[in-house]
């Protein structure tokens, strides 16, 4: 079996592939001071309880901080006897190369959600994904990832409000009944909200024009929900497509003999 990691600035999610389905998703926040030990314990704690017994050979690895790699290699290597194959690195191969700026560093959940969405959507299409920054990744006919779109993320947002304005409080994002708010914390809400609908509807629509092709709009992240409600935004909404990416991008490396 494969564990897909998959480690955000925010969180980190293991996966287990089984050939054919995902058994189990596990979720805690990155540190980048987390061990090996720290994540055996966690994780096995935990496929306990599910009562699942995995019989893991390979791992699979994103992360867009860098310095967790180091302690997630030593848990592959330590639990499961393997050399993790890590999304972004030289080794690792991809199906379609990138096509960016020469020495252009894509972070490597953009490239595995650029490989799923081709894989399950096919080419000329965009990723809108909502995690720590929001980010738009396009996807080519071929299946490339030519580049795309980083905005600030809708909690970094909420976030810098509250440190930034003295008066301001942190509140948690939903959707508010209306536009026009008639206390503080509606009124947050209203903007951060309504805010980012504005915002993702003005990128899609903007990265449409310059490709100049009709092209698919797939949701993910942690809120891509949430924005979901409040108008039509994507066509898809896909909460395992990094993880799919990850799989697809391990199994290519497979197949060419790479791993
Ligand atoms: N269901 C949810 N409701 C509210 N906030 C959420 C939910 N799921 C995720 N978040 C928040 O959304 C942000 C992005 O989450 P995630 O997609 O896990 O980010 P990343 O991949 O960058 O670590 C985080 O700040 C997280 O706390
Ligand atoms: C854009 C990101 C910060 C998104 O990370 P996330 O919100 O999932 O933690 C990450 O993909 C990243 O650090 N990228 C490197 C720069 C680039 O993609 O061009
Ligand atoms: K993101």
């Amino acid at each position: 079996m494969l564990l897909a990691i998959d480690c955000g600035n925010t969180n980190t999610v293991f996966s287990i592939w089984d050939g054919d389905r995902f058994l189990c998703t596990l979720r805690t926040s990155t540190h980048h001071s987390r061990t090996a030990d720290a994540y055996f314990t966690w994780f096995s704690t935990l496929i306990n309880h599910y009562g699942i017994k995995p019989d893991i050979e390979d791992v699979v690895v994103s992360s867009t901080v860098p310095r967790v790699v180091w302690n997630l290699r030593v848990f592959a290597d330590r639990f499961f006897g393997c050399r993790p194959l890590v999304v972004g690195k030289p080794d690792c191969l991809l199906p379609t190369p990138p096509r960016v700026d020469q020495g252009a560093v894509p972070g490597p959940d953009r490239l595995a959600n650029a490989v799923a969405a081709f894989e399950r959507y096919g080419g000329d299409c965009m990723v809108v994904d909502f995690g720590t920054a929001t980010n738009i990744d396009v996807v080519a006919h071929d299946g490339a990832y030519i580049g795309g779109v980083i905005a600030p993320g809708v909690n970094l947002s909420l976030e810098a409000l509250h440190q930034g304005a003295a008066a301001l409080p942190h509140v948690d994002v939903t959707q508010p009944d209306k536009v026009i708010g008639t206390n503080t914390v509606d009124c947050i809400q209203s903007g951060i909200f309504w805010g980012y609908v504005g915002l993702v509807q003005g990128l899609v629509q903007k990265v449409k024009d310059e490709y100049g092709l009709p092209m698919k709009v797939i949701g993910t992240g942690g809120l891509a929900p949430l924005f979901e409600q409040g108008a039509h935004l994507y066509d898809e909404i896909d909460h395992d497509l990094t993880m799919h990416g990850l799989v697809s991008i391990y199994e290519y490396n497979k197949e060419q003999g790479n791993i």
